[in-house]
């Protein structure tokens, strides 16, 4: 039996990947597995029956991913699952801001009351709120990973100028963006030229408030900026001040707190870049399938802090072995299994920087797990050690 702790709500048709007798799932004891979204892991004591935590969602600066790297918990997230949805958003918003869309609206549904005098005052209103189409403007994109090459893609498409930054592009992405999209050797080309600017970076301490005075001193007056990715790139008071002074027209951000909804030019989404029943059900089916895949198995599928492992299975059991990446872990691990008389059928070793993982399909039945997994904990560098 596998306990998995939920947090968030997780779709239905996540949770259906673990409805089977051999899954516990909600709110458990000794959790073997932690499922979440958005919820803020980092302020709960992680019990140390857990062998991994999946983000329904990209996000997993909500996870305290360094401290459970060095208990051995692999963490994992959900590459692109919901990144059609951002797009979406962004593309939407982008437009609206432009259009003043948000504010008039707003504005509209102040009129009420006014009964037939409606008509007459939206044509004498709509004035205040014309806006600029996006056609022929430029826009920055930082961050070109699976959202951002969606937005650069179809914000081309919309006859947008569009302009990229990400020094560690993928290969695969470069591939998928349209021939149109240009490359920004630095964010300086992107603050200097850009009409609008779009964010797609996770949270880090090297993306942590990229966008701050000096960022906006560079800026043309009147710049549009668009934030779904998390709301510390930005430094709020710096973009108060932005604001104020006429640099910056527009925010949109999906990550509102109290300063921000006291300023003006700021329009505040309650966090709804992946708030799809798609994307929700993309996320949660996957990040699911990753647990139960992992639980069940020991392969790894896109963790955040662990290399992709797939082995079928040869043995009658499987050793899986997380450990530091130093030299003649897996020459231990061989040398223990001889001296208990267990034969490797087959096995596997990856690393990731300065952590890596073993799997070892044994032979024959082991008569103890825990005495085996003892001997194999007792080596120096061993984090976590399962037998399946
Ligand atoms: N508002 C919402 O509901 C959602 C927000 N997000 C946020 O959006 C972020 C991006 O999501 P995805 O595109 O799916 O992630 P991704 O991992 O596919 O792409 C991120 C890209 O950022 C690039 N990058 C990293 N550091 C950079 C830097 N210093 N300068 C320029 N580029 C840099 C990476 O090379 C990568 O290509 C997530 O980390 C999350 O914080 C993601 C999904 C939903
Ligand atoms: O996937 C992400 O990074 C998100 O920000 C989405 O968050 P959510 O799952 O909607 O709480």
């Amino acid at each position: 039996m596998y306990n998995i702790q939920v947090y968030n709500s997780i779709a239905d048709k996540g949770l259906a990947v673990l409805n089977d007798d051999a899954y516990q799932v909600g709110d458990v004891n000794d959790a073997d597995a932690i499922l979440l979204r958005s919820y803020k892991l980092e302020e709960e004591s992680i019990p140390s029956s857990v062998k991994a935590v999946a983000r329904s969602g990209v996000g997993v600066n909500n996870i305290p991913v360094d401290d459970l790297t060095e208990r051995g918990v692999v963490v994992f997230n959900t590459p692109g699952a919901n990144a059609n949805a951002v797009k979406e958003l962004v593309l939407m918003s982008l437009i609206a801001s432009s259009r003043n869309l948000f504010s008039a609206v707003n504005w509209t549904n102040g009129l009420q009351g006014n009964g037939s005098e409606v008509p007459k005052k939206v044509e004498a209103g709509k004035k205040g709120f014309v806006g600029t189409e996006v056609r022929g403007k430029r826009l920055g994109i930082i961050g070109v990973g699976a959202i951002g090459a969606l937005v650069a893609n179809d914000a081309s498409s919309l006859g947008m100028d569009v302009i990229a930054y990400d020094p560690f592009i993928s290969v695969n992405t470069a591939w998928q963006l349209n021939g149109d999209v240009q490359r920004a050797n630095d964010l300086e080309d992107i603050f200097q030229t850009c009409d609008y600017i779009t964010m797609h970076v996770p949270l880090t301490d090297k993306t942590k408030q990229m966008l701050n005075a000096d960022a906006f001193s560079k800026m043309k007056p009147g710049m549009k900026i668009l934030n779904f990715s998390r709301g510390e790139l930005v430094e709020e008071n710096e973009l108060k001040e932005a604001i104020e002074n006429n640099i910056v027209d527009s925010y949109v951000t999906d990550f509102p707190n109290e300063e921000l909804l006291q300023m003006e030019n700021v329009t505040a989404i309650p966090h709804l870049g992946a708030s799809t029943y798609e994307s929700e059900e993309n996320c949660a089916a996957m990040a699911a399938s990753q647990i139960k895949q992992f639980l069940e198995t020991g392969n790894i599928h896109n963790s955040v802090n662990f290399p992709d492992v797939h082995m079928p299975f040869k043995g009658r059991k499987r050793l899986a072995v997380v450990h530091q990446n130093i030299p003649n872990m897996v020459g231990q691990i061989a040398s223990l299994l001889a001296t208990q008389s267990i034969n490797i059928a087959d096995m596997v070793n990856r690393s990731k920087d300065e952590w890596a993982y073993t799997l070892i399909d044994l032979d024959q039945d082991v008569l103890n797990n825990e005495d085996l997994i003892d001997l194999v904990k007792n080596i120096e560098g061993v984090l976590h050690v399962r037998v399946i």
